[in-house]
């Protein structure tokens, strides 16, 4: 940020330049060494550089007299001039060839090891340089050496002024800076970072520790600890690095000496965008500022950096020293390729079972993870598998357990299923589901809890948790939140540190904070650091706007190098399966006492001795209704927090009136985009709303009743499904899925079933399984549908549960049981069930729900489902 000279800054140098003027003649009296022309006032020793850019430019024919300057983008390792050789004599030479040489000679003065000479008190106020200007600034020799002189001067003000963080009253950037403190210190020092200090400690090819020559002066980590370039000179070039693939770019206004330095480095090019210019020395100020782009490999950062250092009128600002930790070793030209290759991780401890079953990108994930020391932010597309991964990785370090796994409240259960299904050694009584705030965080080996039920148990994470998985950990961006709050201190000092998110970062940068921190937390100790580099910050009347974004190039590869892992979905099809099927278990926790003994008791009858064969199917369908009723909070919370994790588009089937109803309104209370299909749908209302879901875009959801929509339409513009109850008849829901899997498909399909335990789910599950099995055995299914679930606790030890899934089986499975069963409903008299339970159903979550009304219609659409359309 740079603020135009006030009147009395241009008097005081006005003043300073005639003092130094003064005493530059006292000097030359004196016999001191003289510098001629140059502004050489940094340069304390005359220096000659062997690889000066004098000698460069001297044996650069651009010099000959010509009219105008190519640039052409080089291939990177090219050591050739041609990219920038002058045409005609419109030239970057100036002018005349007298001024040229005047210039190059000030450049072949200048020593090329300038640190070393560079006097200490060399950095100026930040608000004194001119924005970047649209022609090259005039400089006189005098001016630079009255600039050099008077540097120390300008700096005197500078410390009370740089410091965004103490001056802005911003009041989320004030929080954000508590916030930080308070996280420091009641959780002590954050981690070292074992990975950078590797790297600092590494020696480079010149013998020297990288961090030696790369880590900043102390002017320049005041600069990186305020965020504010470090200045040179009034009149100053103001210029940025950035990093960009395994080179780094400079972004300057013109600036003649600055262009030696460039020509000296080999790698260089110009303006890879639009890979040739041709304009003359008139034609300057009206480029395009967004061209004057030079980019260099890696290795010559320090190179540059430090002769540029000795050009009082360019002020560069340097690469965060984040990034230069961070590739210290292709800085340094320790490593030859960008990425060094990731070693295969010994995954001998880890239940064989679920090492054999990782698809080799998935196997790719965990060496990653294990190459980052088990910190990293996983940020695979959706359904890519990173819950095995997580286990996975968290697996390798069991040792180190207790284990916390934070994750929506929704999937809480799935997450325990997961546990059970790929580490067959963990004993599921060591798998501890925090349900209540009453719980305790740390019953168990695992320990797996929802995000908001975290920020209530924060007094039990003492001692803390050496390793935690973060599900859908985008649901930390907001600093300000309780359960960001409970989070990111746990983070900062535990020893591993697995986020897991499809979607990182959902509108800007700023969502990355967080999660970066959570990871890396030396990374970028303040906001406002990471704020000015990558969410283009702006400092307006009422304090900073980070909602903005910049140098995203840079930034991906920042979290590629060293926190974060992303594959989509395109990148590892091939080894996806065409479908994807996942059994959600959703949270028993919400069935309420009354909900649980009517299922309880329609349970009882079914299996009652006395029941005629009459009641007993009556039971059946009253225990499929109270089921449905039990699982709709469930369904919905699990809808919103997919919803909230980015999923745009996506199918909800559903049986029952009630379960769609709900789905419908709550829906339309938060305005997603919805349609609904069901039996009272025209058959041309169907075309039309299936097409208006097919263009939409955005967040989308379709509702429809398995029975009534299962066939005949088209969704291929979702890749999931999202069944909220299940049907006894694995046909149906298999051309419910179908919907989304057909041609116009290119994506991996996820589906992923509801199941809630304790209801009819427990029975219907294991039905629908075993029927698929026996089809695929017949080749007439696919047989992945029962593998997904093989470890799933379905099994029965307690007779009375195997007396109803017999019921369940004999039931579903004698001929017309389907008619039986529909003809038994429609016998079945609604308003004695609901005065009988009266059940409570979460009234947030059914606002607006004509449930009294509809409580018990318990298939939609009798005809679709005899008839199917
Ligand atoms: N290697 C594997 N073998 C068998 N099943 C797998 C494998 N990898 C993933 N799956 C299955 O694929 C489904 C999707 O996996 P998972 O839920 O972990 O994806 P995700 O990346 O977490 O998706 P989301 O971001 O939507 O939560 C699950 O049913 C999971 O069990």
């Amino acid at each position: 940020m740079s603020l135009p000279l006030t009147e009395e800054q241009r008097k005081k140098i006005e003043e300073n330049r005639q003092k130094a003027l003064a005493r530059r003649a006292e000097k030359l009296l004196a016999g001191q060494h003289q510098n001629t022309v140059s502004g050489s006032s940094i340069a304390a020793k005359p220096s000659r550089s062997k690889q000066g850019p004098s000698t460069h430019l001297h044996q650069d024919p651009s010099k000959s007299g010509s009219h105008g300057v190519v640039f052409k983008q080089q291939n990177p390792r090219s050591s050739s001039d041609g990219d920038q050789r002058p045409q005609n004599s419109h030239s970057f030479q100036l002018s005349t060839s007298e001024q040229a040489k005047g210039t190059w000679q000030r450049q072949e003065e200048m020593p090329t090891a300038c640190p070393s000479h560079r006097p200490p008190n060399q950095v100026t106020l930040a608000g004194i340089s001119p924005p970047l200007a649209n022609s090259p600034p005039v400089v006189s020799s005098e001016q630079l050496w009255v600039y050099g002189l008077e540097q120390g001067q300008i700096q005197a003000s500078h410390k009370t002024k740089s410091t965004p963080f103490v001056n802005t009253t911003h009041e989320p950037l004030a929080r954000a800076k508590n916030f930080q403190e308070t996280t420091a210190s009641s959780s002590g020092q954050p981690p070292r970072d074992p990975e950078l200090e590797a790297r600092m400690a590494r020696p480079s090819t010149s013998g020297q520790n990288v961090s030696g020559s790369v880590m900043p002066r102390p002017e320049e980590r005041l600069q990186q600890k305020s965020g504010t370039p470090l200045h040179k000179a009034a009149g100053s070039q103001q210029g940025t690095c950035i990093k960009i693939g395994d080179r780094f770019q400079v972004k300057i206004g013109y600036s003649e000496e600055l262009i030696a330095v460039f020509k000296s480095l080999p790698s260089r090019r110009y303006d890879p965008a639009t890979k040739t210019w041709n304009f003359s020395m008139t034609d300057y100020g009206a480029l395009n500022v967004k061209t004057r782009k030079w980019n260099f490999l890696l290795e010559e950062y320090s190179k540059l950096m430090e002769r540029v250092r000795c050009l009082p009128q360019v002020q560069l600002d340097p690469l965060p020293k984040t990034l230069t930790l961070a590739f210290a070793a292709q800085l340094q030209k320790t490593s030859l390729c960008p990425v060094a290759d990731i070693p295969e991780a010994d995954l001998s401890k880890v239940d064989s079972k679920l090492v054999s079953s990782l698809l080799p990108f998935q196997r790719a994930g965990v060496n990653f993870a294990i190459a980052k020391r088990g910190r990293l932010l996983l940020a695979d597309d959706m359904g890519l598998g990173k819950t095995i991964q997580a286990i996975c990785i968290a697996a390798y370090y069991r040792k180190e357990w207790p284990l916390l796994v934070v994750v929506p409240s929704s999937v809480r259960f799935t997450w325990e299923q997961a546990f059970r299904q790929w580490l067959p050694s963990l004993s599921p009584d060591h798998i501890n589901v925090v349900v209540t705030g009453k719980d305790r965080l740390t019953a168990g080996l695992v320990n797996i809890v929802s995000f908001d039920l975290l920020s209530k148990l924060e007094k039990q994470l003492k001692p803390p948790f050496r390793v935690v998985i973060i599900d859908e950990s985008h649901f930390l961006k907001n600093i300000k939140t309780a359960r960001c709050r409970a989070a990111v201190p746990l983070l900062k000092v535990a020893k591993r540190v697995i986020l897991l998110s499809g979607t990182p970062a959902m509108s800007r940068p700023a969502e990355l904070y967080t999660q970066i921190l959570a990871v890396r937390p030396t990374f970028f100790p303040q906001f406002h650091a990471f704020g000015l580099r990558y969410c283009g910050a702006k400092r307006l009347p009422w304090g900073w706007d980070y909602s903005g974004s910049s140098n995203l190039g840079e930034l991906k590869l920042l979290l590629e190098e060293t926190v974060m892992l992303r594959r989509l979905k395109g990148d590892v099809l091939c080894q996806l399966p065409a479908k994807q099927r996942k059994m959600v278990v959703v949270a028993p926790g919400r069935i309420s006492a009354r909900t649980r003994a009517a299922l309880d008791a329609a349970a009882k009858e079914m299996t009652t001795k006395e029941s005629t064969k009459q009641q007993q199917k009556e039971a059946l369908i009253l225990f499929f209704n109270r089921t449905a009723e039990a699982k709709i909070p469930s369904v919905i919370e699990y809808i919103l927090d997919l919803l909230e994790s980015g999923r745009e588009k996506f199918l909800v089937f559903a049986h029952h009136k009630v379960v769609l109803d709900a789905v419908t309104n709550e829906l339309e209370r938060k305005r997603v985009k919805r349609i609904r299909i069901d039996g009272s749908t025209s058959s041309a209302d169907r075309e039309d709303l299936c097409q208006q879901f097919q263009l939409s875009e955005g967040p989308a959801v379709a509702v429809l009743s398995i029975t009534a929509a299962n066939m005949g339409l088209t969704f291929s513009s979702a890749d999931l499904v999202v069944f909220a109850e299940l049907f006894w008849n694995p046909g149906v829901l298999m051309q419910a899925e179908d919907r989304v899997h057909r041609i116009g498909q290119s994506s991996s399909v996820g589906i992923h079933y509801l199941v809630a335990r304790g209801t009819a789910d427990d029975y219907l599950w294991p039905l629908i399984q075993e029927k698929i099995k026996v089809l695929g055995e017949a080749g007439l299914s696919e047989t992945n549908f029962s593998e997904m679930t093989e470890a799933a606790d379905y099994f029965y030890k307690d007779p009375k549960q195997q007396r109803i899934y017999d019921f369940f089986q004999k039931s579903f499975e004698e001929d017309g049981s389907d008619m039986e069963l529909l003809e038994a409903a429609e016998s079945f008299d609604p308003g004695s069930g609901s005065q009988d339970t009266g059940d409570t159903l979460d009234e947030s979550t059914l606002t607006g729900s004509p449930l009294k009304k509809s409580r018990f219609e318990f298939f939609d659409n009798w005809d679709s489902f005899t008839s199917p359309l």
